[in-house]
């Protein structure tokens, strides 16, 4: 009788509850509705926090995450480029306004290099007043040596363009005392009035930066060892040698690209594939340290074809459908059509 009783409660207080959930999933899709275009059912499916403002009555700036699908890395270069000269010419940097941009190496952005480049030879683009911060640097190998970091910004990029070299900054892997130039790094680009746009790449693994796996999602800018696996990942550029890839490097933290004002994270090839849907299919995790960008309120992922090969059918999709708003964000009179 009396468990009956209790079923019989347990019931009437289900169907209130069930009741009060219905009206509160109501107003909740009423304020969705007034405030935004319906643009959630990836979101839902998703822990992403998705808009697509650029025709969103209520030009939020705020959380937004795109994910920008282009067929090739030649494309994802090309975009990146044009994004990256939007962005500056838009700010109209000065000798008392310059635009700070965080950069990465590694083969992914060098497409993104050579593309700014050559915009800049054309004349569409000046870096006179830009101050750059690189994410990363290997430790104790020379700075001239043809794998550090500094040299690989040097050849790619900066001895191209008219970028005064004391804006250009990038750690160093030889100073006396690393823990003081990690600081400084941060003090450095604090003054500097922090980092408008950072443009990052991934590892296989998921990590940005350095930031390998189980690194500390609001760490900064630290001396790191670096892991089997990058190391592995890395052999390549050192004669496929694993013993001469060095075994710690500098890098800015998880935090540390947190705190930039727009984050654009390049991602392309199929071995790439499963860190982009862990990045962005599944939750906020240490373990996939590029998943963290899912609460930062600016961040374009840029993939190419081969790197959606991991993810939901319908998340595909869905992206692919915004290619128009995706266009308009590059798209500039002074360039030619993107095809
Ligand atoms: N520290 C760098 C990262 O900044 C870079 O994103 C990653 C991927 O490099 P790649 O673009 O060559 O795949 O390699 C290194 O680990």
């Amino acid at each position: 009788m009396k468990s009956r009783m209790n079923k019989e409660m347990g019931e009437v207080g289900g169907s209130y509850r069930s009741y009060g959930l219905r009206v509160s999933r109501a107003l909740l899709l009423l304020l969705l509705s007034v405030s935004c275009w319906p643009v959630y059912a990836v979101a839902a499916a998703s822990s992403l926090c998705i808009s697509t403002c650029g025709g969103c009555p209520c030009k939020s700036d705020k959380f937004k995450m795109r994910l920008v699908i282009l067929e090739d890395s030649e494309r994802v270069a090309e975009w990146a480029a044009r994004y990256i000269i939007k962005r500056i010419n838009d700010f109209s940097p000065g000798p008392n306004k310059f635009f700070v941009l965080g950069l990465p190496t590694g083969g992914t952005p060098l497409g993104t290099y050579r593309k700014l480049v050559q915009y800049h030879k054309a004349g569409k683009i000046s870096f006179k007043y830009v101050k750059t911060f690189n994410m990363d640097e290997y430790v104790g190998i020379p700075r001239d040596h043809d794998q550090s970091y500094h040299s690989f910004m040097w050849e790619n990029f900066f001895k191209h363009i008219d970028i005064d070299p004391a804006n250009a900054h990038v750690l160093d892997g030889n100073a006396p005392n690393l823990e003081t130039e990690c600081q400084q790094y941060e003090e450095k680009i604090k003054e500097a009035g922090g980092i408008e746009l950072f443009m990052g790449g991934i590892g296989p693994d998921g990590h940005i930066a350095f930031n390998e796996p189980g690194s500390s999602l609001v760490s900064r800018t630290r001396v790191k060892t670096l892991n089997q696996e990058t190391i592995t990942a890395n052999a390549r550029f050192f004669g496929n040698d694993m013993s001469k890839v060095p075994k710690q490097a500098l890098t800015v933290g998880v935090g540390t690209v947190m705190d930039a004002r727009e984050v654009m994270v390049l991602v392309t090839g199929s071995h790439k594939a499963y860190a982009l849907h862990m990045a962005i299919e599944e939750g906020v995790n240490h373990m996939w340290t590029v998943s963290a960008f899912q609460q930062h309120p600016r961040t374009i992922m840029l993939c190419d074809e081969d790197a959606t090969l991991e993810l939901k059918v319908k998340t595909v999709k869905y992206f692919k459908d915004l290619w128009t708003v995706h266009r308009k964000m590059i798209d500039d009179h002074m360039m030619e059509s993107f095809s």
